[in-house]
């Protein structure tokens, strides 16, 4: 690859996988894939989850080793075996979980681990500002990371990946966790990149933004390629058939099953860290049979608010009741015994023992109950037995139950949380983020769930960054903007670009 500071267009692929093939025991994650990618074009991944996208992007930046298949880069032959020989060719990946240094600077984050181009000092200084300015983006490199919103931090990932002379760009599902506006931030900022000669590889399930922003889509199912598309010329319903075989789904209320029924209940609740208030004043009620959904960019406190609902956050004054029962004291599992199923915001780190296996996962969170325990003793029979249950009615593509909660998609380890946390009747579902990274037919399934909980009197609190999802699920909206709940929306008559402009900021209601 040429090695000046902006890469050359035209010529040869940027990158051409041929018959690539990677197994796992017991699954296929890549059978015989090709992929074609134009220098200067955005190329977008889509697929089912499991369909093997991240496994193929993992070979490309030399994550995994393929078992047979070759890899070219701006036509040459390359055997990819760690990330730093995917950089040196040019080659750079932004994971959808941000890898940052939060109590390090913009600059030194960026520069970090890359001292070698450019040193520490003002040259370096120079170079950040200068792809800065050809990204579009605005920084202040001395803002210490943790001080910088979502967005920003992505920006930061890509500003790293930049720095260290990458030309063609794998982003893992970069808009997951933006808002409207944002994502429209990014894709000018794809556009003007592309236009530089820069590639982009960007795997989405959202099939109306790759549509917008790809040139080019290879759509995947179970690990083989199904075919590459010009997205000017295909719809989201032929992409939709592409990946699934079936008609696109969309988010649906369905008939109101609210009742008069109030099952959470919190009330003047405040908390801080560090001195800094991050929830102030909430009051929050959840009917039996309702869905309300926290509309809010994130880092505005809904996090906080769900781990002060589940008690695992102190608070500075409020009370939380369940069903009428006051649980503000009781620790974490005994307000999951009372009836809260929480499908957390972080599933690897809270939602799942990653090196155990699915069955092992059933328990995590319901060791007293059944039936996975009898109370006393943990009970594995059950629990292989639920689990197996939820594999069916969630449709977790898995070889077994044996296998370890790591060796599933993304999609599919949310696929059997999702199903782990409704099991047991709970009253309460704390939903964070339930469909995130989980593909459209997955999607409607889990929306389907939860509507039947709904209709049978669960009481749902969803927080969602995916608007449509807000939009189509809930009963009420509440939006929250620093820590409080400033505005309500009615999801009947609200648009999601309304919810967005609510969201950063605009005091009255949506
Ligand atoms: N380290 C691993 N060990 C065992 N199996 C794996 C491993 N990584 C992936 N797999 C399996 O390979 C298949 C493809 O997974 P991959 O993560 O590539 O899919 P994906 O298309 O990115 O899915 P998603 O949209 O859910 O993220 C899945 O069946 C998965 O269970």
């Amino acid at each position: 690859m040429n090695t000046s500071a902006e890469p050359e267009t035209g010529g040869a692929p940027a990158v051409e996988l041929s018959g690539i093939t990677k197994t796992f025991p017991g699954v296929v994650a890549n059978s015989d894939v090709n992929l074609a990618v134009r220098t200067g074009e955005v190329h977008a991944l889509c697929g089912e989850n499991g369909a093997g996208k991240s496994t193929l992007m993992k070979i490309l930046y030399g994550m995994q080793t393929p078992d047979s298949g070759s890899i070219r880069v701006g036509g040459e032959e390359l055997r990819v075996k760690s990330p730093a020989e995917a950089i040196r060719a040019g080659i750079g990946m932004v994971h959808q979980h941000f890898m940052l240094a939060d109590n390090l600077t913009v600059l030194e984050n960026v520069v970090l681990g890359a001292e070698g181009a450019h040193g520490i000092g003002a040259k370096a200084r120079k170079r950040v500002a200068e792809l800065a300015a050809q990204a579009g983006f605005e920084v202040r490199p001395d803002a210490l990371v943790e001080s910088l919103g979502v967005a920003d931090r992505q920006r930061v990932e890509i500003l790293k990946v930049l720095y260290r002379g990458a030309e063609i760009i794998i982003l893992d599902e970069p808009t997951a966790v933006l808002v409207p506006q944002e994502v429209d931030e990014l894709f000018a900022t794809l556009r003007a990149m592309r236009d530089r000669g820069y590639t982009f590889l960007f795997i989405s399930h959202k099939l109306d933004e790759v549509r917008a922003i790809a040139d080019t889509i290879t759509v995947l199912r179970r690990g083989t390629t199904v075919g590459s598309v010009t997205a000017t010329e295909v719809s989201s319903r032929g992409l939709a058939e592409m990946m699934v075989g079936s008609e696109l789904p969309a988010p649906e209320r369905g008939p109101s099953t609210v009742t008069d029924r109030q099952v959470l209940a919190v009330s003047g609740m405040s908390c801080s860290e560090s001195g800094r208030p991050v929830l102030a004043d909430v009051d929050l009620t959840v009917a039996a049979g309702e869905v309300v959904g926290i509309a809010g960019v994130e880092g505005n406190g809904q996090t906080e608010l769900v781990e002060a609902i589940m008690g695992m956050r102190p608070v500075d004054a409020g009370t939380v009741q369940l069903g009428g029962a006051d649980i503000t004291e009781r620790s974490t599992l005994r307000r999951r015994e009372a009836g809260i199923g929480y499908v957390p915001e972080d599933r690897h780190r809270q939602g799942l023992l990653l090196d155990q296996p699915l069955w092992m996962n059933r328990i995590l969170g319901h060791q007293t109950r059944r039936p996975v325990s009898s109370g006393r003793w943990l009970d594995p029979a059950g629990a292989r037995e639920d689990t197996e249950r939820i594999v069916e009615q969630f449709d977790v593509r898995t070889p077994g139950i044996e296998v370890d909660a790591a060796a599933l998609s993304g999609g599919n380890q949310q696929k059997l949380i999702v199903g782990r946390e409704l099991s047991g009747d709970p009253k309460l579902l704390i939903a964070a983020h339930p469909t995130r990274g989980v593909d459209v037919g997955a999607q409607a399934g889990i929306w389907e769930h939860l509507r039947n909980a709904r209709a049978e009197g669960l009481a749902v609190l969803l927080i969602s960054a995916d608007l449509d999802e807000l939009i189509g699920l809930s009963d009420r909206i509440r939006v929250m903007f620093r820590g409080r709940l400033v505005a309500d929306a009615d999801p009947t008559t609200v648009t999601p670009e309304e919810l967005g402009a609510a969201m950063t900021g605009a005091q009255e209601s949506a």
